[in-house]
């Protein structure tokens, strides 16, 4: 088998991994996290999002939360942006280097979740995106539900290309896969990942798997032969999106990089720090973080962590 030599993991704890929380996270619990997830050498955290607040409560201090990341240089805060007015608000915080626009290969999902068609949203991602990037913003697009759609099932790899080609000529420097219900299992994942590099080049894209039916590992293995080299996760699996009932986190990042390291492959990140974050996250949370390596260190705590 032939994998990257590196791999650069975005995190997405802070964003993805708190949206769906009930009860509202002090920002200071926030910054915590972010800070412990610096630490482990993390580059690429996305932060937060320029939502309706009615919509997703928890992501509504997300302003705030920029203007308390101390700069540092080589670290990116990414934010969510589904219209104009959410890339306003971000451009306001001057914090903001890179943002990220979402859409789905659902229409269902789109609807419930964007409130739009998928036409209508990568028509309205447009004037998004070359504005942002008018304001030297980079812009990530992401494409939920590629393995899967709750409402409406099995969802067309067709589909996910369409939509990822379309990112990419509008000017996303990268598309993120998103399997949000984590229902795809290694050889779906492949073809779909195969379907996707037929019209986008594989270095423009990521993989974003939930973990709810325990395949995002598998997932993530199938796919890096392809050369896929970005991979999106969140510390202790924290996660679930409002409307995706019943999915739960994102691959935990603890894992992703035991594996990744394990088959020789570079992260430049601390995995000892990594449990670290996770484990101050879940304490915050009070309840066991989803990472199994996390666990099996915490049982073993003699053991390298490296
Ligand atoms: C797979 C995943 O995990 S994706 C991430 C999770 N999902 C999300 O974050 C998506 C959340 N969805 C939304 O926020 C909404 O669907 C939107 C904003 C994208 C579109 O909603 P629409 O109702 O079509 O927007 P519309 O322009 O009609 O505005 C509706 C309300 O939202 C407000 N609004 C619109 N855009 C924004 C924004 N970017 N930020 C804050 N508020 C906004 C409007 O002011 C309006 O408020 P009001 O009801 O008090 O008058
Ligand atoms: C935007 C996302 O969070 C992607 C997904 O999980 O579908």
């Amino acid at each position: 088998m032939t994998c990257p030599p590196k791999v650069r993991v975005v995190e997405v704890g802070p964003r993805d991994g708190l949206q769906n929380e009930k009860a509202i996270i002090p920002i200071g619990t926030k910054v915590a996290l972010i800070e412990a997830l610096v630490a482990s050498g993390l580059t690429s955290i996305e932060a937060g999002s320029f939502v309706s607040t009615k919509w997703v409560p928890q992501m509504a201090d997300t302003a705030e939360l920029l203007g308390l990341l101390p700069a540092r240089p080589g670290v990116r805060y990414p934010v969510l942006v589904p219209n104009l007015r959410g890339l306003e608000q971000a451009l306001a915080t001057c914090r903001v280097e890179e943002i990220a626009v979402f859409g789905a290969a659902s229409e269902a999902f789109s609807r419930r979740n964007i409130n739009c068609s998928i036409d209508e949203s990568l028509r309205r991602f447009e004037p998004v995106v070359s504005s942002a990037r008018e304001h030297g913003l980079r812009v990530r697009g992401y494409v939920s539900c590629v393995l899967g759609c709750p409402y409406e099932g099995e969802v067309d790899a067709a589909v996910v290309a369409r939509v990822a080609a379309a990112l990419t000529g509008m000017g996303c420097y990268e598309v993120s896969l998103g399997d949000t219900i984590g229902t795809g299992t290694p050889l779906k994942a492949r073809r779909m990942v195969e379907a996707v590099v037929a019209k986008v080049p594989v270095e423009h894209l990521a993989l974003h798997f939930h973990d709810t039916y325990g395949q995002a590992l598998a997932n993530i293995f199938a796919c890096l032969e392809l050369g896929v080299t970005v991979i999106d996760s969140a510390v202790a699996g924290l996660g679930g999106c409002p409307y995706a009932s019943g999915a739960t986190g994102n691959v935990a990042t603890e894992d992703v990089v035991y594996m990744l390291h394990g088959m020789g492959i570079d992260t430049g990140l601390d995995l000892a720090r990594l449990c670290e974050a996770g484990a101050m996250i879940s304490t915050a949370l009070g309840r066991a973080g989803a990472s199994r390596v996390a666990q099996a260190f915490h049982a073993a705590p003699n053991r390298r962590r490296d």
